[in-house]
Formats: C-alpha cells, structure tokens, sequence
C-alpha cells in the first residue's frame, strides 16, 4: 500500500511571495536552509533554490500544485492598501484567503502563518502601547483595514490542534526598509511636489515602525514556535521595532537622509484633517468627470496625527522576540538603498 510521505518540516510556500515583505522573507528561510516554493499572481525576480508558481490565491486547483509536500505555509499576499477598491480586497483578502485555508487543509500543510497588521484595532484616534487583547476596529479606517480583520478572523478560527492543522498572524506596524514600494516612495513623491512643509498636530505623537528584517524575525519565530502544545496556536502576535518614535522625526530622518528638507511649520490635526474629509468627498462625487487622487487622504491625515504604536511583550514572551536590528540602523539601510530616490537624482 502506498503511503503518503509527511511534507518535511523544511519545505515551506510563501504566498505573496513577490511582494516586498515576501521577499525578504523568502531571501531569509533560503539563508535557514529552507527550501521555498513562491506563489503569486506575479514573478518580480529569480533566485537558486525557489520554485515560482504564478497564480491566482482564490484558485484552488492553483493552490494545490504548489502546496505539494509543503508542511508550513506564509500568506503574505495582499492588495496594495493605496487602491482602495473594495471588491477586490473582498475576493482576495476574504474569499481567497478562505480558498488559501481549504487549499492548505487537502494539501495536508500542518502550519499557517498569516501577515496581519496591528491596524485591525485602529479606528483613527490614539492607542498607546496597545495589546493583542484590544477589539478589533468596529469602524476600519478603509477596506483594506476591514477584510484584513475578517481574514485573520478566518485564520485564527481555522486553526484545529486535533486535525493537525495550526495557525498563527503576525501583525506588523508600519514596515519599511530597501525595496519598500510604499511608504519611502510616496514620501519621497510628496517631499518633490513640494507638499512636505507641514507637520500634522504638534509632531509628539508616538508611532511604530518596523525594520523589515524584524518583521521576517518574528514571522519565522512564530513559524518554528507553532507546535500543538504551544500557547501560540490561534493567537495574534504585535511584531515591531518596539521603539515607538514621533510620526514626523521619523518621516524627518528619512527626508533628510535622502536630501530633502525636514517639515516645519505646524498646522492644526482637525483643520488638516476636516480639509482631507473635504478633498476626498470631492473627488468622490467628481470621480465620473475627473479623476484626482488626493496626496493627503483623511486616512494619512490620521496615521500622520495619531498616537499608533502597540506592546511585542506577548511576543517577547511566547516567540522569544527582540528586534535584531534598531531603528537607526533600519533607516541607515533604507536611506542607503534608495540612492534614485536622493534629492537631485
Ligand atoms: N507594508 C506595510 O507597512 C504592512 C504593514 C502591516 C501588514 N502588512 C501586510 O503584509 C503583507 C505584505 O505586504 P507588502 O507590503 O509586502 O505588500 P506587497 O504589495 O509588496 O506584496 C503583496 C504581494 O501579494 C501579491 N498578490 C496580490 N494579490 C494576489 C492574488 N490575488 N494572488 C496571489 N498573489 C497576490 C502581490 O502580487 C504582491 O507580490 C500584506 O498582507 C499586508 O497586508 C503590510
Ligand atoms: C503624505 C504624508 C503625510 C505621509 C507619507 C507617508 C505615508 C504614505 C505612510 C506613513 C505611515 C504609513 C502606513 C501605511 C501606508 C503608508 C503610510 C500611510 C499602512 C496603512 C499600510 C498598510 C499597513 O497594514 C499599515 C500597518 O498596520 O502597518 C500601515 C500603517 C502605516
């Protein structure tokens, strides 16, 4: 009688694989002797040991092919939160991920490691030092917010120690670091169209920002600690640089790092933020003539103005977390990696 091979415990598949987070966490299993099959709907390079597979997550049959023989999974694919589009984080962050949980259940994968984010609690007012133990946000601050709430919900209620199937999230905060698409290149974008004068609110509030490579730190730690008697099975976990730093000498140390002036001159939160309300009903309401996107979204207004930064101790004690490079050095890196991004290039 054939009998089915257990996956070895070092074959591993990282959805969302492409994806700035996702490589950089593909790039550290390889350095850990994993070997790592990717899977997303795009292939953005090539390296020895991975075997991509280009796919759809809200396709089963997809999914199968390269959850062959894999015993740990990470789903790391999202859309970009920028897009806005509400459907489509509906298929893939809900639908898909369901799709993603029934694939790794008939595959027979044993560990699933979501990326959720810290910001399922966020509602955009304060959260000093927040635990896992906070409600998740009854009013998201977008839908990229709400569907990453019903996807770790769906993750987290997926995990069953007696069939063997065990999961975990991950919520990171803010992450940056070299090939970042997001936050280093639309702060830049705004310093060179001359809109990064301003500080939002007084500049003492105390925002989470996380070094990729601690981010990757913490999703591995939670993979190698997930085992059926482990207090982590079904919980959430607050990974950052746990060095909450001002929102604007943060933004301040990256500007000027690059060549760019540091913002100056205060301006009221609510006025700031009244105004974003305002900008962003207008281009609502003319979206069937012209199409604007305002830099300044009452979402940015509010991750700008706020107090946003969240407690790792139940990492600290469960995963045995502790960052592994500081927030100086993680900007120090990123600075350095952007050299076209510099002011005059
Ligand atoms: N960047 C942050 O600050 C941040 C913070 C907290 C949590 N997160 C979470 O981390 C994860 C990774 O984010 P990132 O910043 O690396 O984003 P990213 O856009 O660089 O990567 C996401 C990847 O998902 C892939 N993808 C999207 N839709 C897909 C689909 N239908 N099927 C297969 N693949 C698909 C994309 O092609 C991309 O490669 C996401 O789940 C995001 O919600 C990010
Ligand atoms: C125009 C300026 C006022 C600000 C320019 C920088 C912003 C583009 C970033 C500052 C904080 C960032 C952030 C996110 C997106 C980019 C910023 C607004 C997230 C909302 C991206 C999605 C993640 O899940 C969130 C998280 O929980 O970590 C990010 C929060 C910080």
């Amino acid at each position: 009688m054939a009998t089915r091979l257990r996956p070895s415990s070092k074959r591993c598949a990282v959805i969302g694989g492409s994806g700035f987070l996702g490589r950089h966490l593909v790039e550290k299993l390889l350095e850990r002797g994993y070997s790592v099959s990717v899977f997303d709907i795009r292939q953005s390079y090539e390296l020895p040991g991975v075997t991509f597979h280009q796919g759809d997550l809200c396709d089963k049959q997809a999914l199968l092919s390269a959850l062959q023989d894999v015993s740990l999974v990470f789903h790391c694919a999202s859309p970009a939160p920028g897009s806005d589009d509400r459907k489509l984080f509906e298929r893939v962050n809900v639908v898909g991920t369901q799709t993603v949980i029934q694939a790794c259940i008939e595959a027979g994968v044993q560990k699933l490691v979501l990326t959720s984010s810290a910001s399922v609690v966020y509602e955009g007012t304060d959260i000093k030092n927040g635990k896992e133990d906070l409600p998740y946000a009854k009013k998201p601050i977008d839908y990229y917010t709400q569907t990453k709430i019903e996807q770790e919900k769906l993750v987290l209620g997926a995990c069953n120690k007696q069939k063997g199937f065990l999961t975990v999230a991950i919520r990171p905060h803010g992450i940056f670091g070299p090939r970042d698409p997001q936050l280093v290149p639309i702060l830049v974008d705004t310093a060179r169209r001359g809109k990064m004068k301003f500080i939002i609110g007084n500049g003492a509030n105390l925002v989470d920002f996380t070094y990729v490579e601690n981010v990757v730190h913490g999703h591995i730690l939670a993979a190698e600690h997930l085992r059926p008697d482990s207090p982590i099975c079904g919980k959430a976990y607050h990974i950052t640089n746990d060095e909450p730093i001002p929102f604007w000498d943060f933004m301040s140390e990256v500007l000027v790092g690059l060549g760019y002036a540091a913002p100056r001159f205060h301006l009221p939160y609510r006025l700031v933020y009244g105004l974003a309300l305002l900008l962003w009903l207008l281009s609502v309401l003319l979206r069937p003539f012209v199409a604007f996107k305002p830099t300044f979204t009452p979402m940015r207004v509010a991750l700008a103005g706020t107090f946003h930064y969240y407690s790792c101790q139940r990492a600290k004690e469960h995963l045995g977390y502790k960052p592994v490079v500081s927030l100086k050095e993680g900007i120090a890196c990123t600075v350095q990696s952007y050299p076209h991004l510099k002011s005059g290039a």
